[in-house]
């Protein structure tokens, strides 16, 4: 039995002094922020390390402890046109803190002069207002409360603020996070001082994240950790390609020196077209492939591209309804989807379907729905592939074919809605807290739902999307 990754097993991995409170310690944080950490740290440019806070009581901190809070990165995949297949130990999180059980060691950090930086990644669901918060709670539920809680003992403490960049996928996260910061230290009567000190000694900075991070790799973590020569229980994979943006002051990138460091992390003062191009061209091929791609048994994104007519489907997707409807450069848009289509081909990750589809409800609705919309607006007829995807999502989301990852208030929308069958779409659309508006008045939407369902239905989802692709 080979040993646990620590420092006992690794005694000459560096430290360095903490920067950074960085909430959340999932997957994405460990491959994403953390590895840029240890990339500025290996050039000599950063000389930080991140502290991690758990945003909800159960999380991976007992396994990053048992660790000594390190763990293998492995990056796989082609990037430049140059195969990658690297592993490194990551040694930039210096410790994380659950405030569930330290509270106390939570709101110390507010005393350290040495943290400049919070980063977060709490799931979109994570920057949320909470009206039970109380500055009293230790912790309060939300991570937003968690924050104004800490930034107010900072204030308290008459302190410098931070520079603040939440990753959640959410537009303008940077903003709803200090709206709903804001909205705490009214509803908490922490005054105008405070008030003005957030708003003076603090920078909120939208961001956009980018890399495709599968997490742990379950089908081959023996065979990875017999190569390596230690047992690692939060390994994660990810790969090689990477893109930050932020929306903040040119002078971030002088006090996080990533570009300096060569990684790919522009500092802009308009985030917008980045995120259109992302959210619709990588996030919402994703969520159209999910359904479709699962009802006809595949497993992962690179089943769908090495299958002809699913990998058809997205191209086509792409190129005839997704990239006419984007108000960006049509050149730029096409090297995008290029780049797209091989990051998704990628042969050295597993990224399964069934994890891009949780919350997939909510996902059609900011990924795919308002292309969909405009595309109607402007062509007065409905995309054929988005509709066909659509009508799979909600055949799905009836509960008799697929295993279905979603709230309890969603699934309960769709299974009332499919106690009477012959209404099932007419209800389903017409529920604005699922899609925020009435969707049976966009014109022959209701109807093609309908048809696609049924062409679903008789011929299986292969069948019927080779009839489109
Ligand atoms: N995995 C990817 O390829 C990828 C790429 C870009 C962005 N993202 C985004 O990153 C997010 C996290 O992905 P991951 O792969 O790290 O998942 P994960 O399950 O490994 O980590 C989830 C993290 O979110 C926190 N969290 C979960 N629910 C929360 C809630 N209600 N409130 C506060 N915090 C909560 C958890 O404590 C944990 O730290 C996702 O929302 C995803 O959209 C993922
Ligand atoms: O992470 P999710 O579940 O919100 O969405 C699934 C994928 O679309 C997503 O993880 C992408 O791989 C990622 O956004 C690429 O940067």
């Amino acid at each position: 039995m080979t040993s646990l990754l620590s420092r006992i097993t690794h005694p000459d991995l560096p430290s360095f002094p903490e920067r950074m409170i960085q909430f959340g310690e999932g997957n994405f944080m460990r491959a994403f922020v953390d590895w840029q950490l240890q990339q500025m740290n290996n050039q000599g440019l950063f000389n930080g390390s991140a502290v991690l806070v758990q945003p909800i009581e159960q999380g991976l901190s007992g396994l990053l402890a048992e660790q000594d809070n390190l763990y293998t990165i492995f990056l796989n995949g082609i990037l430049n046109q140059q195969t990658v297949n690297d592993s490194e130990i990551i040694t930039s999180i210096s410790r994380v803190i659950n405030p569930y059980s330290q509270y106390e060691d939570y709101m110390a950090l507010a005393e350290d002069d040495g943290f400049e930086f919070i980063t977060s990644n709490t799931t979109e669901a994570g920057i949320a207002y909470h009206p039970e918060d109380r500055l009293t709670d230790a912790p309060q539920k939300s991570f937003p409360a968690k924050l104004t809680a800490l930034l107010y003992k900072r204030f308290q403490l008459g302190k410098k603020g931070f520079v603040i960049i939440p990753c959640e996928l959410i537009d303008r996260n940077g903003e709803k996070l200090q709206q709903i910061v804001i909205q705490y230290a009214e509803e908490w009567q922490l005054g105008q001082d405070f008030l003005h000190w957030l708003e003076a000694e603090n920078t909120f900075c939208c961001s956009l994240v980018d890399r495709i991070v599968p997490g742990y790799p379950r089908d081959k973590a023996k065979v990875l950790e017999a190569e390596l020569g230690y047992q690692d229980k939060i390994m994660v994979t990810a790969e090689p390609f990477l893109l930050w943006v932020i929306e903040g002051p040119a002078w971030i990138s002088e006090r996080l020196p990533f570009s300096k460091a060569g990684l790919n992390v522009v500092v802009t003062n308009d985030m917008t077209p980045y995120r259109e191009q992302k959210v619709h061209l990588l996030n919402g091929p994703h969520t159209a492939m999910v359904p479709l791609a699962l009802l006809a048994g595949l497993e992962t994104v690179e089943d769908v591209m090495n299958d002809g007519d699913f990998s058809s489907f997205v191209k086509q997707l792409m190129e005839d309804e997704l990239i006419p409807m984007l108000n960006l450069p049509k050149e730029s848009l096409l090297t995008y989807a290029e780049a797209v289509l091989e990051r998704f081909k990628n042969p050295f990750i597993r990224h399964e379907l069934s994890s891009i589809s949780l919350n997939s409800i909510s996902k059609f609705k900011t990924r795919l729905l308002p292309v969909l919309l405009r595309y109607q607006e402007v062509n007065g007829d409905l995309p054929k592939l988005m509709t066909l995807s659509f009508a799979a999502l909600l055949l799905s989301y009836r509960g008799d074919r697929l295993k279905r990852q979603d709230s309890t208030e969603v699934l309960t929308i769709f299974d009332q809605a499919w106690n009477n069958p012959t209404s099932f779409v007419h209800t389903i659309l017409q529920e604005e807290s699922l899609w925020g508006q009435d969707l049976t008045k966009v014109p022959d939407l209701s109807e093609v739902i309908e048809f696609n369902i049924e062409q679903l239905e008789q011929l299986g989802s292969r069948a019927a999307l080779q009839k489109l692709v």
